[in-house]
């Protein structure tokens, strides 16, 4: 017979939400690794028993622990074709990012600017923007997806907008579609100075507005093809944003968004 941890994963791969459930109210972990480095929740979402997923969330098991092999209990359940599974963790996931984004705007609200990604220094290499923690703001490996976001939005020509420049992999993509004009909206001072330093503020159809997309709503005018793609913020200001886009997209025009959502 196992460690209390060992006993509820057992019973999270055999499905028994009974035995799962009188073994967190007696107080076992839900946050236990197993020698194999999987937690309860991983065991129960790559068996798809989706009552002991649900029972082990309740508990406050951390839906976004990652095995040694760096998978989530919500990459198990999709791997082992789980779909319901899957759909609860994604969930538990977006309302967890949601609270954690109340928290954050309240408390930066509140005056506390600490981690305050626009005033910390950035550092650029040729292939990665880094914030001042070394998070990862752009990379290049999502090129591909810029190109693929550009040729949307610029697929009606004329007027195009973008919020946030980062590595200028986007807008590098949408000059290539020859936009009657091209706007960048972008809050960080030293991505702002490079984007000059680097020619940006020379180019005939672009217009460089510096400051934080909410700041500067009233320099916008409506566009054909919009992209949205900021750091440090959250859903709630994604959200913000959405509201504001009847006014600045014009009838017909293309939206479209990155922002890390569902990323666990
Ligand atoms: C992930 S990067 C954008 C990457 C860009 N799509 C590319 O292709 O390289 C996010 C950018 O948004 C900027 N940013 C963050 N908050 C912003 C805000 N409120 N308004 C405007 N820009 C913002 C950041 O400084 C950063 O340059």
């Amino acid at each position: 017979m196992g460690t209390e941890g060992e006993q509820l994963c057992e019973a999270a791969r055999n499905g028994d939400v009974a035995r799962v459930k009188t073994m967190v109210e007696s107080g076992a972990d839900v946050s236990f690794f197993d020698i194999d480095g999987l937690t309860p929740l991983m065991h129960a979402s790559k068996f798809g028993h989706t009552h002991v997923v649900k029972a082990l969330l309740e508990a406050g098991a951390p839906w976004n622990a990652l095995s040694s092999s760096n998978q989530s209990a919500g990459d198990f359940a999709m791997d082992s074709g789980h779909q319901e599974a899957f759909e609860v963790l994604l969930n538990a996931g977006i309302q967890a990012e949601l609270i954690l984004g109340t928290i954050a705007r309240k408390s930066k609200k509140d005056g506390d600017s600490e981690g305050d990604y626009l005033e910390d220094r950035v550092t650029f290499s040729e292939d990665k923007l880094m914030d001042s923690d070394s998070k990862a703001v752009m990379m290049a490996w999502e090129k591909p997806l810029m190109e693929a976001h550009a040729k949307a939005v610029c697929s009606g020509g004329g007027n195009i907008l973008n919020v946030g420049f980062g590595m200028g992999l986007v807008d590098t993509a949408i000059q290539q579609y020859g936009p009657a004009t091209h706007t960048i909206v972008e809050a960080h001072p030293e991505v702002y100075e490079r984007m000059l330093r680097t020619g940006w503020g020379k180019k005939d159809n672009v217009k460089i507005i510096f400051g934080r997309w909410q700041d500067v709503l009233s320099q916008l005018e409506s566009y054909d093809g919009i992209f949205f793609d900021t750091y440090g913020e959250y859903y709630e200001d994604l959200r913000d944003f959405h509201q504001h886009l009847p006014k600045l997209l014009k009838p017909g025009g293309i939206y479209s968004f990155f922002n890390g959502l569902c990323g666990a």
